[in-house]
């Protein structure tokens, strides 16, 4: 069975179909294993390749299309806004045993918006417009699109539905939020459910799926195909199961600390390498535990502390003071007291 094969059939079924969001510098080949020994997505989105007039595929991205280890469909994700370089990028990536080729309208940060491509892009609907036409004949694998609702302003969305059907787009995954509202605002789910009537293709539901609960109320307000999933997923890798769980009416598995903490030192020997030294290790893992930290306590005492540790023993040592219990891992994340521009936020570069 090829990759798209798989997708097919995949989609074929009346269960959702779970997609593990692409999340740049923390979505890569041994995180995507690691999700997998947890139950794992149906999907796998590869962080994004950056596309331009000089780009080469990213060296680090390449093993997780090339080397798949999940078992189940890759996605290549691109971003750019450059029409020959886009075109390029798709013919290299199809190389691979990929089932999709993906194109990023969403990305916020500053630093890629102001150029114009991810979210920027959706300022430009017309470009958008060419870009997928010449997308379109240059992919033979799926051609899908990831896409927020707009950039400041979600009226756009009802100019770019139509678009995204003109060329026939295999699936659409939607972010319900605009780009200048980033990661902390509610989300619009409305704006998905818009979606899922205007469209022939899947569409999948993103943004705050937190819980298996969570996931049941989104597909049914949005009538989504399935759910893509990002941070709840680095919280709680035991998600996709849940959500699968919770589907078939069978009572969910529930983690203890000590679950929890077994899966932060699985993270560990899976995301960092012996030969890095040991405060890299550490600073890599803080990525990790600043979305995970949300669901160990309620305070903040454990994120608070956690950024200032500096050793592996340090960290593993206030790792077990909060999590060495038999007690079950909430099921929400926490609501804790953030700045809007804080890490949690999901502020990338
Ligand atoms: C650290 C981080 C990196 C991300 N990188 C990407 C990316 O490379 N491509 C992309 O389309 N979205 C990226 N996103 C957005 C997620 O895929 C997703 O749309 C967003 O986090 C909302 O889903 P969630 O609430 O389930 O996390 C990133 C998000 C985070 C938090």
């Amino acid at each position: 069975m090829t990759p798209v094969q798989h997708l097919n059939a995949l989609l074929a079924r009346p269960e959702p179909l779970l997609a593990l969001a692409p999340m740049q510098d923390v979505t890569d080949l041994p995180f995507w294993r690691l999700m997998t020994a947890y139950g794992g997505a149906d999907v796998y989105y590869t962080e994004y390749f950056r596309v331009h007039a000089d780009s080469k595929l990213e060296k680090g991205i390449v093993p997780s299309i090339a080397e798949n280890p999940t078992g189940m469909p890759a996605v290549a994700q691109m971003i750019g806004n450059d029409i020959p370089s886009l075109v390029r990028t798709a013919k290299e990536l199809q190389q691979y045993p990929i089932a999709a080729v993906d194109l990023n309208l969403g990305c916020p940060a500053p630093v890629v918006y102001k150029k114009c491509a991810g979210g920027g892009l959706l300022r430009e609907p017309e470009r958008i417009d060419a870009i997928l036409g010449a997308l379109r004949d240059a992919v033979q694998v799926k051609f899908t699109v990831k896409t927020r609702i707009g950039f400041d302003d979600n009226a756009v969305f009802d100019r770019l539905l139509p678009i995204f059907a003109k060329h026939s787009i295999d699936l659409l995954t939607v972010h319900g939020r605009t780009v200048l509202e980033m990661y902390r605002s509610d989300v619009h789910y409305d704006f998905i459910a818009r979606a899922v009537q205007a469209m022939s293709c899947p569409v999948l539901a993103n943004g705050n799926v937190s819980s298996a609960k969570k996931a049941e109320q989104i597909l049914q307000e949005t009538g989504a195909r399935g759910l893509m999933i990002g941070r709840g997923a680095i919280r709680n890798p035991w998600m996709f199961q849940q959500i699968r769980q919770h589907q078939h009416g069978e009572p969910i598995l529930l983690p203890r600390g000590r679950d929890v903490l077994a899966y932060i030192h699985a993270l560990y020997d899976a995301v960092t390498s012996p030969e890095v030294p040991e405060t890299l290790q550490v600073q890599k893992m803080k990525k990790y535990l600043n979305f995970l930290g949300l669901g160990v306590e309620p305070s903040g005492a454990f994120l608070h502390a956690m950024r200032r540790v500096k050793t592996k023993a340090e960290l593993f040592a206030l790792c077990a003071e909060h999590l060495d219990h038999g007690d079950e891992m909430s099921l929400e994340p926490f609501e804790l007291d953030l700045q809007a521009k804080d890490v949690l936020a999901g502020v990338h570069q």
